[in-house]
């Protein structure tokens, strides 16, 4: 592996380059738009890159949740990073993506992404793969694995395309992952590394969802790189769509992506169907954030000798399966005062957003969401009974800010999909169908997904199992950003708190516990909302909760066509994304939708206050940031009561009319709260 570790020369070359994307002025960045024909997942993805430098920074000042944890700025390197040495470590260790010799364009696109260095992953597994060794690569959540992959990958098909070698009767590459959604992703990011040499390669993805015909279509010629699931693959190759000596002989890379996730999404049998058509001489990856059985198992059937990078070896000082710039919480509580908990966390603004909330059952999630929604706070939320094009896009128009709270149900191992598949055991096929209707078998909601900045994680259920718990709390924290995240744990939920702590202790080879009693929160705070917090609770009903699910498969199920049609012609016009729309069309009594002054106690106020210094320390409703995030217009401060509320009272505007033009209160009278 020939790695040339920072010289003094070349970090000032990527100083020289770090202040050559120096933040554009209003007119610059005007023009830049004007010109500009990206996609709104790379507009996205370029901010977040942007909003790094100013996260870590709050981490220093404040600590992740802004709280009270607060350190000295001298002092606050050591603690955020675990100490000097280990910066140091890190730093002598840092390489960019010019030392791995990668391809021309390629670097290009990197560059255009203001991407100059290489995740510890990266710098491992690029040479490995570049030598045309098998790999299996186990790093953490959010660590760079799918560049890891998909660089040597481009770099290794473009030379053979260079070199006129490319065989051309099916794909030279498979990445198969356990889901749509995941497809979609993986699609967007090779598509997007390929931006300077579309004529060179082409990338497509298809899935379960397609039909036989567009399928064919997207196959014709055939492209060198296919995205797909392994059940999708299966399927191409039993109905003659990609024939099997056609793959022996194209074929020459194969990745298997989210590998820890593959066999519990039932590929299995998929993959096995494949093996016998895949040649000797292919190239396999196999990228994992968790290690399990299943990984040894997939490793056996579809790899040869493999070189396999552990945690360690990817250059972290010790393993972690939980990125350390993640601080995890717990909070203690009975689960029928998890509705109280959680609305004190985010009604008294205690946690930092943007917030993903985990709940373990669709209707869980509309309680919730109907719940928050009496008290002003408005979320959507994400679930395997949605249209793709929905779940696609709620995920788009959360990466691009257009909402601060979603709340998921987060794989199809959901209650409702275990009771599906209970109910019907006698008739296994009518099981299938039926949860075939109801619960799409490759939607993954969390697992693998690129969340961007997302703040705070929420448990409001625990996950089921430990791997569950890594992949969700992964969705915060990623590429080196600081996070939080928070697990409402129940009494009857501590056999699985201490299975997840157990796990982290013996990974991370700690005594003490990893997860926290979360601080911010007293019980003078919480006890002062819970008079509302159960009255409201009493009054949303099983009956509205199946009401608001139908509603919202309806809107979706609209919105769906139309947003498909339109992002093909408009990829930046973020109007037809507002997932968070109001279920009611009541009013919200000022009594809910703002907590007076007096029941908020002084720790609180000082707590609530942090995390708004350090969210505005963070930029994160500066309105040039919010355009070019998709925005249109201001801030929307002036008419969001979500922005408006603050956890010092508030001070009463006349007038204000809903943003989506729901409900217009402009005639509301001034009420005291
Ligand atoms: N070299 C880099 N420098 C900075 N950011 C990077 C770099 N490489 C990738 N990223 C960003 O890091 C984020 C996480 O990357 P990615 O999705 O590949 O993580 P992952 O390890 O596959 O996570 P998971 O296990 O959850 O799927 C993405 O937003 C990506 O754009």
């Amino acid at each position: 592996m020939a790695k040339q570790r920072g010289s003094r020369k070349h970090r000032k070359a990527t100083e020289q380059e770090e202040e050559d994307h120096h933040e554009p002025t209003v007119a610059e960045e005007e023009e830049a738009e004007a010109k500009e024909d990206e996609q709104l997942e790379a507009a996205a993805a370029r901010d977040a890159e942007g909003g790094a430098a100013a996260e870590d920074e709050v981490q220093l000042e404040s600590g992740a949740m802004g709280g009270e944890d607060k350190v000295e700025e001298e002092e606050a390197p050591e603690a955020a990073t675990g100490g000097d040495e280990e910066c140091k470590e890190e730093e002598e260790k840092e390489v960019s993506f010019d030392e791995l010799g990668l391809d021309e364009q390629l670097k290009r696109a990197l560059r255009k992404k203001g991407l100059i260095k290489a995740t510890p992953i990266q710098r491992e597994a690029i040479p490995l793969i570049l030598e045309g060794k098998d790999v299996v690569a186990k790093a953490k959540t959010g660590s760079g694995k799918t560049f890891a992959y998909l660089l040597p990958m481009l770099h290794e098909l473009l030379k053979l395309s260079s070199e006129g070698r490319i065989r051309k009767s099916a794909p030279n590459a498979f990445i198969l992952v356990p889901t749509r959604e995941l497809c979609q992703q993986v699609y967007n990011e090779a598509s997007s590394l390929l931006e300077f040499c579309t004529s060179k390669l082409k990338v497509v993805q298809v899935n379960a969802s397609m039909s036989d015909k567009d399928i064919t279509v997207a196959l014709s010629g055939p492209p060198n790189i296919l995205v797909t699931t392994p059940a999708c693959v299966a399927s191409c190759i039993s109905k003659g769509i990609i024939r099997g000596p056609s793959i022996k002989e194209s074929l020459s890379m194969m990745i298997l992506d989210e590998a820890d996730l593959l066999l519990s999404y039932r590929c299995e049998d998929d993959l096995k169907a494949l093996v016998p058509h895949i040649p000797r001489s292919c190239q396999s990856i196999l990228m994992s954030a968790t290690s399990s059985s299943d990984i040894e198992k997939l490793t056996k059937l579809l790899l040869h000798n493999p070189f396999v990078l552990t945690l360690t070896e990817v250059g972290y000082a010790k393993d972690e399966v939980i990125p350390r710039n993640v601080q995890q919480f717990l909070i203690s509580c009975d689960a029928k005062d998890k509705i109280l908990y959680i609305l004190a966390l985010l009604k008294l603004e205690l946690i930092q957003k943007k917030v993903l909330i985990f709940v373990n059952s669709i209707d869980s999630a509309f309680k919730l969401r109907l719940f928050l929604e009496k008290f002003g706070i408005r979320s959507s939320v994400l679930n395997a009974e949605l249209p793709q094009n929905s779940r696609l896009h709620i995920i788009q128009a959360f990466n691009a800010r257009l909402f601060d709270y979603l709340i998921a149900t987060d794989d199809n191992k959901s209650k409702e999909a275990k009771q599906a598949n209970k109910g019907n055991k006698k008739d296994s096929r009518v099981s299938r169908k039926q949860l075939q209707q109801t619960l799409d078998a490759e939607f993954g909601v969390v697992r693998g997904i690129d969340f961007k900045n997302v703040f705070t994680v929420v448990n409001y259920d625990m996950p089921p199992d430990t791997t569950g718990y890594v992949h969700r709390i992964g969705r915060t924290g990623r590429a080196n950003k600081t996070g939080a995240s928070i697990s409402l744990v129940s009494p009857e939920e501590n056999g699985i708190f201490q299975e997840i702590e157990n796990m982290l202790k013996d990974v991370e080879k700690k005594d003490t516990s990893c997860i926290s009693p979360f601080p911010l929160l007293t019980k003078n705070a919480v006890e002062s909302l819970r008079y509302r917090a159960q009255d409201v609770a009493r009054s949303v009903t099983t009956r509205d909760i199946k009401e608001a699910r139908r509603q919202d498969i309806k809107n979706e199920i609209l919105n769906s066509d139309k947003l498909k049609a339109h992002f093909e012609e408009n990829p930046r016009d973020l109007d037809l994304l507002k997932h968070d729309k109001l279920l009611s069309n009541k009013e919200i009594p000022a009594h809910l939708r703002d907590v007076p002054e007096y029941l908020i106690d002084p720790t609180t106020k000082e707590a609530s206050n942090a995390v708004k210094l350090s969210r505005a320390a963070m930029g994160i409703d500066n309105p040039r940031r919010r355009k070019r995030m998709g925005f249109k217009g201001g801030s929307g401060k002036s008419s969001d009561p979500l922005k408006t509320f603050s956890a010092e009272g508030r001070t009463r505007r006349r007038g204000w009319k809903e943003r989506d033009g729901e409900q217009d209160r402009r005639k509301r009278k001034k009420v005291e709260s």
